[in-house]
């Protein structure tokens, strides 16, 4: 990119994941050349999935304490969300899926399809996120799910019908962006409207 020049990369923080601030010579559309500074938030790539039955018109959602959403004061922290995961170095994005679904819920699902990649927040979080949906039936349960007790992960897994989802997402219920992305792609895709 040639609005761009002499990019310097100072990690502030390298824990978990790592926090850079990024300094760069950044060119203005009328040609003028400034020094801008950005912080830069880098804790790898993320999946998540609509988990969704069609003849029962029913999804799969989790349940569990988000730091970061308590630490904005919403109220006590436990978020509704999707299944969802980091993607490990290297994993294919549907490999992470399907991994997840069956640690945090509890289903061997055979596929995932891809239908979205967001950038989550891209002035802050380098994170891209693939967005997919697949079909469960209740025979793909292996075990109750709940997520890696190891990880200190204690995942409520609730499965609820589309319109009741739909109306968690409008009432504030559901307050995670990637989840309502896919609540969205399945409304105007018609999802649950059998072909
Ligand atoms: N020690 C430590 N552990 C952490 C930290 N942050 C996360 N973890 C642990 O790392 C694991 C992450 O679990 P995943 O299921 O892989 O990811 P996720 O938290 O569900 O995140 C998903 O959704 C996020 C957005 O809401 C995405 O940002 C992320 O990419 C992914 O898709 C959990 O065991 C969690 O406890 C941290 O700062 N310190
Ligand atoms: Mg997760």
């Amino acid at each position: 990119m040639n609005k761009l020049k002499n990019i310097q990369n100072k990690v502030l923080s390298n824990e978990w994941a790592t926090l850079n601030r990024i300094d760069y010579d950044f060119q203005f559309n009328d040609g003028s050349w400034k020094r801008i500074s950005r912080e830069s938030y880098d804790r790898g790539d993320g999946a998540c999935v609509l988990l969704y039955n069609k003849e029962k018109s029913t999804i799969i959602l989790t349940k569990q304490f988000r730091m970061p959403a308590y630490a904005n004061n919403k109220n006590d922290g436990m978020s509704i969300e999707v299944c969802a995961g980091a993607i490990d170095n290297n994993e294919a994005p549907e490999v992470c899926i399907i991994r997840e679904v069956e640690e945090e819920v509890g289903y061997k699902i055979p596929k995932a399809t891809k239908v979205l990649e967001a950038y989550t927040s891209p002035g802050a979080v380098t994170e891209k996120m693939f967005l997919f949906v697949a079909e469960y039936t209740d025979a793909m349960q292996v075990n109750e799910g709940g997520g890696l007790a190891s990880e200190n992960e204690e995942i409520e897994v609730i499965e609820v019908s589309f319109a009741e989802a739909i109306e968690m997402m409008n009432n504030q219920t559901i307050m995670d962006a990637k989840t309502i992305m896919l609540l969205q792609y399945a409304q105007i895709n018609n999802l649950f409207i059998p072909a």
